[in-house]
């Protein structure tokens, strides 16, 4: 790709504001891209060229420094520490705004240059903007003394951005533990230093800060979103610098992430002619041995979220075939005729080894298929079954797979910490290999489809780490897909845009029902995640 002309970049005045990134989703359209590092390098390059020398790091530095004095009004001593990358510049411009904004600041130097006394080698604008600090008569100090930060009401973290290519060690991972350990509130400037930004995975015991703020500047790190990100992340704020990222010169994102926008329009209001057949018949095949109650969560699901009907195959014999809460839902086997090619079929919850039988006849006739648990556990012991659900795909008949870490690795062939090394990764491949939608679950729930631009999910926190929220999703998507399909279906999409658009929706409602219910991340259960037809 050649680089556009530096002119054509749409570079506004920065009279903008940083934007929460939760009221973002709660109000713009989006979507909004994430950036790996390689694409934010281009970006930034692109866009510090199209504006006068160093104006976007500086742009940088005041929106951290104003960022710094709303959140934390009342802060005077502020400590910046600075690393000797672009990020460190961005800590330089704040503090200087900072200083001659009247507040304490002491901006510490950590790397390099104090660690082992060798000369700072800063980036260019890294080091005017060092200059220009030191020529304001910010005190600078090198390196961050154990009680450095005693008294400290801020500090900000300049350390490292996107430019970690290795976890933090040395003076650098000793300053990120001394500042954990202070309890004074930190602001980290694009990234919590020691996190990576393209994959958010933290190695056990890696020194990583710990941010109650997070200020992305100009392009968002999927690593903030997914995998450790939201922990050291803290409340996410983004400020796009002027820069808007939506221009077609502007290089491919990572992924995209997924909030409400674009979402409700999906499902209009009931017309007055419309009868229960209009919204789609859902199969649950699950529940075997003690396990019945995985497939009724799935079923109650599917019901709460407005299918038509459904039913529950139980795979266990003896199970009493009467849901004494949700009496609507029916009980019987699935039906091996053409009743099953009009169907969206849930297979997995609560499936124990028996499921593993009915994946052949599931796979060749079911309309609408998705594999969840067991049947994914299946679906990775049997490469025939695999050979089946390509050849589905093949022929246009969409399935949506919902792994957790783990059952995505038995898929794979790999271990669940490989899968969340790099869970964009996974779940791209898994798409490619399996020609499905893929949901590869956990904080920040991946949504892709083979070839496409995999979603991030925004809603949802660990309230959700409960027995059985995996099966209310499961129906959920399927209670949704089964209403954009049949007579309902979307004009102009194809079987597989709505298999992905079901689950995007699905698992965003899922996560927004647990913050609703849970708002200060407290236990659920999951039968309280069921939605009840209020869920939009
Ligand atoms: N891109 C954008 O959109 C914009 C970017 N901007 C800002 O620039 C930041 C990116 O700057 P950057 O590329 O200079 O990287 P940065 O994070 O400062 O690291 C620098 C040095 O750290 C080193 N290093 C690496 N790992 C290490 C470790 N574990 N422990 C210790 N050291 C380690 C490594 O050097 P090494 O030691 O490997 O030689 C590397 O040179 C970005 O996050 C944002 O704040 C904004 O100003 C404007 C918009
Ligand atoms: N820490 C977390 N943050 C956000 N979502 C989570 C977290 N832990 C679990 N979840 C969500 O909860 C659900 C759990 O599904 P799963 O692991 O299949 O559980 P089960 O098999 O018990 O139903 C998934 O949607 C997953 O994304
Ligand atoms: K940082």
């Amino acid at each position: 790709m050649t680089a556009p002309a530096a002119r054509a970049l749409p570079v506004l005045p920065a009279d903008h504001r940083p934007v929460r990134l939760a009221d973002l989703l709660a109000r713009a359209p989006g979507p909004w891209p994430l950036h790996d590092a390689a694409a934010s390098r281009t970006l930034d390059a692109l866009a510090a060229k199209a504006l006068p020398a160093h104006t976007l790091m500086q742009r940088a530095g005041r929106a951290v420094a104003r960022l710094a004095m709303a959140l934390a009004p009342h802060a005077r001593r502020i400590h910046v520490l600075a690393g000797h990358g672009n990020n460190g510049g961005d800590g330089f411009e704040a503090a200087l705004h900072l200083h001659r904004a009247g507040r304490e600041v002491r901006l510490h130097v950590i790397g390099r240059d104090s660690a082992d006394g060798r000369a700072p080698a800063w980036p260019p604008d890294a080091a005017a903007s060092r200059r220009q600090a030191e020529l304001g008569g910010v005190p600078i100090i090198a390196g961050l003394a154990p009680q450095a930060l005693d008294g400290a009401e801020l500090v900000i973290d300049a350390l490292l951005g996107r430019g970690l290519t290795r976890p933090a060690s040395g003076a650098v991972a000793d300053a990120i533990r001394l500042c954990n350990g202070s309890g004074v509130p930190v602001l980290a400037v694009d990234l919590p230093s020691g996190l990576p930004g393209d994959t958010g995975a933290l190695e056990i015991d890696a020194a990583c800060v710990q941010a109650r703020w997070t200020l992305a500047l100009l392009s968002l790190a999927p690593g903030l979103l997914t995998a450790h990100g939201r922990d050291p992340a803290g409340e996410i704020w983004w400020d796009d610098l002027g820069v808007q990222l939506a221009h077609p010169d502007f290089p491919v994102p990572a992924a995209r992430l997924q909030g409400a926008a674009g979402l409700q329009t999906l499902w209009p209001a009931r017309r007055h002619a419309q009868h229960k057949g209009s919204f789609g018949d859902v199969r649950i095949v699950g529940g075997a041995d003690s396990m019945g109650g995985a497939a009724l969560l799935a079923g109650r699901a599917a019901l709460g979220a407005g299918a038509g009907r459904v039913w529950v195959d139980l795979l266990d014999d003896d199970a009493p075939r009467l849901d004494p809460v949700h009496p609507e839902l029916m009980f019987a086997p699935t039906p091996q005729d053409e009743r099953l090619a009009t169907s969206t079929v849930v297979a997995g919850c609560g499936g124990g080894e028996a499921v593993a039988a009915r994946l052949p006849g599931l796979l060749a006739q079911a309309g609408r298929l998705l594999l969840d648990a067991d049947a994914l556990n299946a679906l990775a012991r049997d490469p025939a079954l695999m050979q089946a659900l390509r050849e589905r795909g093949a022929e246009g008949r969409p399935t949506l797979l919902t792994p957790h870490p783990l059952e995505a690795a038995r898929l794979l062939g790999c271990s669940a910490a490989e899968v969340q090394a790099d869970r964009l990764r996974a779940v791209r491949e898994l798409a490619a290999r399996s020609g499905a939608v893929v949901v590869l679950k956990g904080s920040g729930t991946l949504i892709s489809r083979p070839g496409a631009l995999p979603w991030i999910n925004a809603s949802g926190h660990a309230a959700l780490a409960t027995p059985g929220s995996g099966d209310v999703l499961a129906g959920w998507i399927a209670g949704l897909w089964s209403q954009i399909s049949g007579d309902r279906a979307i004009s102009g999409e194809t079987a597989l845009d709505r298999a992905e658009l079901a689950a995007r929706h699905g698992v965003w409602l899922h996560g927004r029902r647990a913050e609703r219910l849970a708002p200060g991340g407290q236990a659920l259960v999951a039968s309280r995640i069921v939605p009840d037809g209020q869920d939009r």
